[in-house]
């Protein structure tokens, strides 16, 4: 009889065995999916870990069939699954539910995927008739910023007589919606009206357009030819090599070097990025030389799409590049042999939530290392603490680049003394004489500008004039955020939303007032301010699909907008050839966090945002805004003094045990009784600390320490380098054992962040 151990797309550790009915042992090997009962009447679809004719000690079920004629996973995904279980102390169930694309896990057929697209109706498709269309949803305001949004796209807007000016453009539903913010509901009403219709079309998901054109890469400048040298040179002992390139210096057109050299030895590459909005820039970049040799891969694409890559990979013609964010890490390579890690530093390459909360930079090394002669580049111009310490360490190689590309000048940046300015009464609202003259400089000469908040929103809350009242989630232990375009206050940690009150519940008075501010307030204040610019907002708000980056990005590029206001998000990688002058509105507000990295983020986020400015041409100029002037990091943001600002942390890292000298282990409690949390955190840090004594900090109450009703505690265990990991793990699993086993404590969650970011 033969057996298989599988994995089930459950919250659960390890594997559970099945047997093999006859007939299928033939068919069945490890890495295929398989269909498998669990308890009365569920099914699911299991991944084979193993097969072997050990009979275990109870009655085992038989699986119920055999998807795959060859393996969905190749064994070196599989260790990397492990891997991850292991390291970040998550269920390897969690792990296979992150890892693949919910379609390859789910019992339903995946169909083909159709999108719908509106059309305009065929009796209005000329001037005049338009015009009566327009007239007739002149009343109702979002069904006329509807309507003229998607003559806008489509091009119906260039009627002249019944022949359009410029070439008609598909739009899809979503499109429309999107740039309209507008409901599917104001669609129907346009629709019921006669005015539009719907039709749906299959779309190919796959990228297969074009050619790829190796011809077409540019020719390395000499420093960036001496910096690729090196990296090929310090390959050849190391590795995992850092390139240190300040910001516009051609990291990117290196790694395009880098990938065709990979791509003529016949191996494939992963090239990493940390957000989606920069895929959709480095993926134009990339497509001109890669064409149909590029795939792309992350969480805004459909799972259709993904299920598709994920086939492709393990066929005969996979893409030899992988563009993608972080859980591209777990698509199968047949033969790997570089992975680019862009803008290694940022810290979203960490899943936060939920399990498995694993780093992407660690994981692509541990990949890299299962591969013959795969070799890592990390390449950024603010190195995290850890991958510098790392390369001068010697553990990594490290390349330096410390010329912008054409040698332009890196931006001059002017420190702004805001809480002088406040008192001589000189600010408008948060922005300082010097700001303004310098953006409507900028305007004039027909440059563009980017102001840079790191809060989304209209007001990060709102606050009751006379009694202070501040309304709170009900779910959670956070402020809510006022979002004016919706007209609602938000909760930025479970979603919840709310009326705005027109009253205060404790006092009764209606003067509520926004306090700090948002993206959304800037975009309302600099477009009085400005009401020439053409002002784009990007942030969390209006991303939330691929179009919208997509449009954001292109408009911003082409010059149709020439203000952007946007948070982090527009911080890093972008390249815009137009942007004169940068505004970063609050410094304070980022070294602020109670966060012991806050520093370095604060240093990084700044150091990229400027680097947006003058990448071609002339140099930038930036206008950072601070209360703090004199602080040190002010100055090491002006010089782009990296090594002092290293040498600085560095030095506290030592002394207050962070890393990269300890390693940090977070342990979470949850429970929905407060007293119960605190009680079963109490007595674990207890056990804790009877093992690994100073190691154990807390239990403390987070800064947030409820979330969706669910109350928090948290221990931090400080793990000096060199110590036993693995002996630590099995120390913490046993204590959450024993846990576990206490009836007081049935419904406790336990979890775990390792090396938290
Ligand atoms: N060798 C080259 N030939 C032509 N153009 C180049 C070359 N190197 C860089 N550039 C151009 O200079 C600009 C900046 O380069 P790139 O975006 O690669 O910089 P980067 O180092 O990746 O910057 P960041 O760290 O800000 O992301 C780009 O528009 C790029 O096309
Ligand atoms: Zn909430």
């Amino acid at each position: 009889m033969r057996y298989v151990d599988v994995i089930l797309p459950l919250p659960l550790d390890g594997t559970f065995t099945y047997s093999v009915p006859e007939g299928m042992e033939e068919k069945v090997v490890a890495g295929m999916r398989v269909l498998v009962p669990l308890g009365k009447s569920k099914k699911y679809i299991a991944m084979v870990a193993d097969v072997h004719s050990e009979k275990p000690d109870f009655n085992c079920k038989p699986i119920e069939g055999v998807l795959d004629s060859y393996p969905s996973l190749l064994p070196q995904q599989y260790r990397l699954w492990q891997w991850i279980s292991d390291y970040y102390m998550s269920p390897l169930g969690d792990v296979y539910n992150a890892a693949m694309p919910a379609g390859m896990k789910s019992t339903e057929k995946f169909k083909p995927k159709m999108e719908l697209y509106v059309e305009l109706a065929s009796s209005y498709r000329n001037e005049q008739a338009l015009h009566v269309a327009l007239n007739m949803v002149q009343r109702a305001l979002k069904q006329s910023k509807t309507l003229t949004t998607f003559l806008a796209l489509s091009h119906w807007d260039s009627l002249e007589g019944d022949t359009p000016r410029e070439g008609i453009k598909k739009v899809t539903k979503e499109e429309l919606m999107n740039e309209a913010r507008c409901t599917a509901a104001v669609v129907k009403a346009l629709i019921d009206r006669g005015i539009l219709f719907t039709y749906e079309l299959e779309v190919g998901r796959l990228n297969t357009a074009g050619e790829s054109h190796l011809d077409q890469i540019k020719p390395l400048s000499m420093p960036q030819q001496d910096a690729y040298n090196q990296i090929l040179m310090q390959m050849l002992k190391k590795n995992v090599v850092l390139l240190h390139g300040v910001t516009s210096s051609g990291k990117t057109e290196i790694y395009i070097h880098l990938v065709r050299k990979a791509i003529e030895e016949h191996r494939q590459v992963l090239y990493l990025l940390p957000e989606i909005a920069l895929t959709v820039q480095i993926m134009e970049r990339l497509h001109k030389v890669f064409g149909d040799r590029l795939g792309i891969y992350h969480s805004k694409y459909s799972d259709a799409e993904r299920v598709e890559i994920w086939q492709k990979q393990l066929s005969g013609h996979p893409y030899d590049v992988i563009l993608g964010a972080r859980s591209a890490v777990f698509l199968p390579f047949q033969k790997l042999g570089l992975v680019i890690i862009d803008e290694e530093h940022e810290t979203s390459f960490k899943q936060q939530d939920p399990a498995p909360r694993y780093h992407a930079r660690s994981a692509a090394i541990v990949l890299a290392n299962m591969y013959p002669e795969a070799k890592v580049l990390l390449g950024t111009a603010t190195p995290s603490m850890e991958s510098y310490y790392n390369a001068r360490q010697g553990k990594y190689g490290l390349v330096e680049l410390k010329t912008r590309y054409k040698d332009i000048q890196l931006p001059e940046i002017q420190v702004v003394d805001v809480k002088d300015l406040r008192h001589r009464k000189m600010m408008t609202g948060v922005y300082s004489p010097v700001l303004l003259a310098a953006v409507k400089e900028a305007l004039k000469n027909g440059e563009q500008a980017i102001l840079f908040q790191n809060r989304r929103g209209f007001a990060p809350m709102i606050e009751c004039k006379v009694c202070g009242w501040v309304p709170k989630c009900k779910n959670c232990d956070v402020s809510l955020t006022l979002h004016k375009s919706i007209n609602l206050l938000t909760c930025h940690y479970c979603g919840y939303t709310y009326p705005v009150p027109t009253e205060c519940p404790n006092c009764g008075s209606t003067e509520l007032m926004g306090r700090g501010i948002g993206t959304e307030r800037i975009e309302d204040q600099i477009s009085e301010i400005f009401p020439e610019a053409r002002i784009a907002r990007m942030d969390l708000d209006t991303t939330r699909t691929r179009n919208a980056y997509e449009r954001l990005i292109s408009d911003f590029s082409s010059g149709k907008t020439n203000l952007l206001i946007g948070t982090q998000m527009i911080s890093k990688g972008l390249d815009f050839d137009k942007v004169s002058v940068v505004g970063i509105l609050n410094a304070d507000s980022m070294l602020n966090y109670p966060d012991f990295r806050a520093y370095e983020h604060a240093f990084m986020m700044m150091a990229q945002v400027s680097g947006r400015a003058g990448r071609k041409g002339k140099r930038g100029l930036v206008i950072l805004q601070t209360k703090n002037p004199t602080l040190p990091i002010i100055s090491q943001v002006v010089h782009n003094d990296y090594d002092s600002l290293f040498k600085g942390i560095l030095e506290e890292r030592r002394m207050f045990h962070y890393p990269p000298f300890f390693h940090l282990i977070n342990v979470f409690l949850k429970h929905k009784h407060e007293k119960i949390c605190q009680q079963a955190s109490l007595e674990l840090g207890k056990t804790l600390r009877g093992w690994f004594g100073e190691r154990v900090l807390g239990p403390d109450k987070p800064a947030v320490a409820r979330v969706k009703t669910m109350n928090i505690r948290k221990i931090v265990i400080k793990l000096e380098n060199g110590i036993d990991q693995k002996k630590v793990r099995e120390y913490l699993k046993y204590a959450q054992q024993i846990m576990a086993k206490d009836p007081r404590y049935g419904a406790l969650q336990i979890y775990y962040d390792v090396d938290p970011m």
